[in-house]
Order: C-alpha cells, then structure tokens, then sequence
C-alpha cells in the first residue's frame, strides 16, 4: 500500500525535463520530506504525483493502481484518495465562495447535495483544522492567510484521502501557524495517513519528516 512514481520523467518544455528519472513513494502513517534548490522541480513532481499533471515517462500508481490518465481523466475514485495544500492559498481558493462551501468543494464534486450534510461536515472539518464557526460564513479575502491555508488544508482532508501531498504548505505562514497545522496532520499521519511534505524550511523539515530526500542533489 503506499502512492508511488516510478521513472517519472516529465516537465513542461519538450527537451527540458525538470523531473528526470524518480522514484518517491509515499507510505501510509509516514512523513516523506523532499527538498531542492528553488525552481527543480518540486513542485512538478507534486503535481505528477497529485495526478494534475501527465508525465513524459514513468508510471503513478495508488495502492498497486496504475493511474493511466491523468487530470480530468483520472478516475474520480483515485484522485479523491490523493488531497494536495499548495503553497498560496489566494490562488487555489474560488474568491466566490464561503469557507464553508469551499472545504466542501470535493464532497458537491462527488455528488453531495444535501446542505445538512454539507454543513454538518463543514462544521466537522472547519473544528479538526482549528477554525472558528463565524468564519465559515467568510470569503477569502475576508480571512487570512493562515485561516485560508487551514480552510484549504480541511478541503484537502475532505474526502477522507489516504495520501496528502504537501507544497511548500507553510512557506508564507507565521511559527504558529505553522505548528498548528503541523499538528493536524499529524494527527492523521497518526491514523495512518501517508504524507508526501515538500518544503525550504530545513529545520521543520528535520523536525517533521520521517525521511527527506533530495533527489536534485548529485
Ligand atoms: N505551469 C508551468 N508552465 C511552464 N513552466 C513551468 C510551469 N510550472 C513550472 N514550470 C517550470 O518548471 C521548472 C520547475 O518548476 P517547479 O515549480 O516544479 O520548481 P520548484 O522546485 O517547486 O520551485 P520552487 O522551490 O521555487 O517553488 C521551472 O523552471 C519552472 O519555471
């Protein structure tokens, strides 16, 4: 069981591959950290990994599933079993929405219409995150960026994934911040939770990670 690549290659420019030939996997109840000079690949290989972005080469599998096509394509089933936190929540969060309709994007996706439901679990989500009830009623720009990123971190825990694939999640978030949203998902890699953290901060990285890997490096 566990989110593996295998031989990724992939990149964005014909001939320039920014991925080239890696192996990661991510393993239920562990902390996979990986680190790169700025402008690697990092955020690629997450992208491949999320299945939001097709490989050149190589293979994505999810608990012994090849996933052959990517994006849109993918199955719903697998992509629900892998959430991602990017590093701006400004720009991965539909300005139109409440917070509350925004952490339940992914269950509306999957045909949850019921607004009971839909609220009840907001609720749920929004107290596992640390987020006050007055805020689910707000827009993002009526919060800020540490609220936005838990509201994202909640929309990413959603669906219940196996797998949570991390982005310089905390790159623009203050100490405690930090900490508090370290420490939610802890509390699922606890659960067995497996999660994949890319991420500039060495010392969080060292604290956090089961294993860190620099697959840029030699
Ligand atoms: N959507 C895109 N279109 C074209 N090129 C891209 C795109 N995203 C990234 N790139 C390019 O791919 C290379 C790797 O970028 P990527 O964002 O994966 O690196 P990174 O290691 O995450 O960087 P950073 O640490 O600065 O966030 C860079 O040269 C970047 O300019």
């Amino acid at each position: 069981m566990s989110l593996v690549g295998s031989g990724l290659v992939g990149g964005w420019r014909r001939g320039q591959a920014v991925v080239d030939q890696l192996d990661v996997a991510v393993e239920p109840g562990r902390v996979l950290g990986v680190a790169g000079p700025s402008g690697c690949g990092k955020s690629t290989l997450v992208r491949v990994l999320a299945l939001l972005h097709t490989p050149w080469r190589g293979s994505v599998s999810v608990d012994g599933t090849e996933v052959r096509q990517m994006r849109y394509r993918a199955p719903a089933a697998l992509r629900r079993r892998v959430g991602v936190v990017f590093q701006q929540p400004r720009a991965s969060a539909d300005p139109r929405l409440t917070l509350s309709d925004l952490l339940t994007e992914p269950l509306r996706a999957a045909g949850e219409r019921d607004r009971a439901v839909l609220d009840a679990r907001a609720a749920e989500l929004c107290d596992r995150v640390g987020l006050t009830a007055e805020l689910r009623t707000r827009r993002p720009h009526e919060v800020s960026d540490g609220q936005l990123q838990r509201a994202c971190l909640a929309r990413a825990l959603a669906a219940e994934p196996d797998y949570l694939l991390c982005d310089e999640m905390t790159a623009m978030l203050d100490a405690s911040t930090t900490a508090a949203l370290v420490s939610v998902i802890s509390a699922e890699v606890d659960r067995g939770l497996g999660v994949l953290t890319v991420s500039h901060d060495e010392p969080l990285l060292a604290a956090w990670a089961d294993e860190v890997v620099r697959p840029w490096s030699g």
